[in-house]
């Protein structure tokens, strides 16, 4: 397999050979071709629900295999065909927990992946890069009542979902942000883009009104300091016990448009989750984690499931089971 450089693309130094008007026409036609395929796949899934009838929100998959903006390992761009081969999976069956059959077309959709790798071989940068992100959600919510449940990819693609669900919704959501990490640093390594940074754009740019950090345990002065500034409401794993009846029984999303899920799988203690690039000790065990969503009271619009590191997983794929069970029970969360 051909490596992916952190954030370079397999041959971009032949491209400066060639004329730029050339390279960019050719440009514009694999962006238009990118968005077609998800535009049409979207279409096709938005009539067939609303063929069958009955539903007011749907949950659909867009995968987002972007691993380029992590400060550290890169697997998460190879993360969404694993968590849908774990998702049907037949050691398991159709059914949530609540009891919500996933094999319904109401109930769960997918319109497929970004076609991240072969955008940036063609000398996409990360400005279009994430406007196509952008883009590719709002061409899900186009589709009534489908919703979006992406798949990532590391956590830098949150910040062009969440931008993209309030500027389609026409305001600000309620952000909660499952995570050991705040990903807060105003510019992480020089990187606007990075992993660490997604919360910090999506505070400057108001698309969301609160933001409430939960399973935070690796903090430095600046995340604390940032989460400050922007007035975000960070859970610490060192208080949990105390904060616990709190959490498992929120409500969000009164007076805005909705309510955004993004979870990072480093939220969850390693010894659930170990094939992630950031293993950091002391974390949500899975039931906190199914306790906070399953008793959360909210009208949730979209949601994410980022930082799955396929190279880090067991031989048998329990990470990759355990960010299906996630992305299963979001599924659950968001139809209705
Ligand atoms: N999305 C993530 N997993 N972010 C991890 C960021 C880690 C970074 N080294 C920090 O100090 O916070
Ligand atoms: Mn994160
Ligand atoms: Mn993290």
């Amino acid at each position: 397999m051909m490596n992916i450089g952190r954030r370079g693309v397999h041959y971009l130094h032949t491209l400066n050979n060639v004329p730029k008007n050339l390279t960019e026409k050719g440009q514009s036609r694999v962006i238009e071709a990118s968005l077609t395929l998800i535009r049409e796949r979207a279409k096709l899934k938005g009539e067939l629900v609303r063929a069958l009838g009955g539903a007011k929100a749907s949950s659909s998959l867009l995968g987002v295999p972007l691993g380029h903006n992590s400060s550290f390992l890169q697997g998460p761009a190879f993360a969404p065909p694993r968590i849908r081969e774990a998702i049907w999976c037949g050691s398991t069956n159709s059914t949530t927990e609540e009891g919500k059959q996933l094999d319904d077309p109401r109930v769960l959709t997918d319109v497929g992946d970004v076609p991240v790798q072969e955008l940036r071989d063609c000398g996409i940068d990360d400005d279009r890069l994430m406007n196509i992100i952008s883009e590719s959600v709002k061409l899900v919510m186009e589709e009534d009542p489908l919703r979006p449940l992406v798949l990532g990819g590391d956590h830098s693609i949150s910040y062009p979902v969440v931008r993209a669900v309030s500027e389609k919704l026409g305001g600000p959501v309620d952000v909660l942000h499952l995570d050991a990490h705040p990903d807060i640093y105003d510019c992480f390594e020089g990187n606007k883009y990075s992993h660490a940074s997604s919360f910090a754009r999506i505070m400057e740019g108001g698309y969301a009104r609160r933001l409430l950090q939960v399973g935070i345990r690796s903090i430095t002065s600046e995340g604390r300091e940032q989460g400050k500034r922007f007035g975000v409401e960070q859970y610490e794993m060192c208080k949990f016990s105390k904060d616990r009846p709190f959490l498992e029984n929120l409500k969000l999303g009164e007076g805005v448009k909705g309510v955004y899920i993004s979870i990072d799988v480093d939220c969850l203690d390693p010894a659930f989750a170990p094939g992630v690039s950031h293993i950091e000790p002391g974390g949500l065990s899975f039931r906190d984690v199914l306790n906070i969503l399953h008793n959360l009271q909210a009208d949730v619009v979209a949601a994410d499931v980022v930082e799955f590191n396929p190279q880090r997983d067991t031989v048998d794929g329990m990470t990759a089971m355990v960010a299906a069970k996630l992305v299963r029970e979001l599924t659950a969360k968001i139809s209705k």
